[in-house]
């Protein structure tokens, strides 16, 4: 069997949505588990995640997916707590050779969302991780995803809390391309 974790934060339920998406399209291959942890604030006392039991369970996944929605052009403090908490695993390079994967959400078509995306490919890398982005050049090979031209990872923009069809379909690639690669690594 193949795992995937999926971490994620999301306040009105953007990002949460597209977690599910990816939930949903890695758990409908007969040969995937997902290990699922929506980070809560009651996790995070005095600024610090607190619920560690969640890293041994992401140590037995072949790859981690991370979420977080755009907060001012970053992760959100919440995600951030969690990261930082996983510094006792960077020490023992705990999660290095794992897959590693992100989405964020924001209300803007351009609200710096890749430099969220461009946190988690450093948080990934501090990990030894394997970082794995979209393969879809838009204009040239037009899947019909990817709409905002991020080849980062997914990006999904909503100003009132609807989710784009293609937005969906992009999270719902990235969860395909990320089990097919962590077939492949197995
Ligand atoms: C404190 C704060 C900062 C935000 N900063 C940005 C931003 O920099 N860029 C952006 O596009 N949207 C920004 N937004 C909007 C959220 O990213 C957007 O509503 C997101 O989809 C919310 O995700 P969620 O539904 O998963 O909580 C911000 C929202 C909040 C509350």
């Amino acid at each position: 069997m193949i795992k995937i974790g999926v971490v994620y934060f999301s306040k009105t339920d953007v990002t949460g949505a597209m977690a599910k998406a990816i939930i949903a399209e890695a758990e409908s291959q007969s040969d995937v588990s997902v290990i699922e942890h929506r980070i809560e604030g009651h996790e995070i006392i005095e600024g610090r995640f607190e619920k560690t039991d969640v890293f041994s369970l992401l140590d037995k996944c072949d790859a981690i997916i991370f979420g977080t929605p755009t907060y001012m052009g970053g992760v959100s403090a919440q995600f951030k707590a969690f990261a930082d908490a996983t510094s006792d695993l960077w020490c023992e390079q705990l999660w290095a050779g794992k897959i590693a994967a992100g989405l964020t959400s924001g209300s803007e078509l351009n609200g710096d969302q890749t430099s969220t995306l461009q946190y988690l490919v450093t948080l990934s890398n501090q990990h030894g991780m394997l970082w794995v982005g979209l393969d879809s050049a838009i204009g040239f090979k037009d899947r019909g995803i990817n709409r905002l031209g991020c080849q980062l990872g997914v990006v999904a923009q909503s100003s009132d809390g609807s989710l784009h069809e293609t937005d969906l379909e992009t999270a719902k690639y990235l969860a395909q391309r990320v089990v097919n690669l962590a077939r492949r690594l197995k």
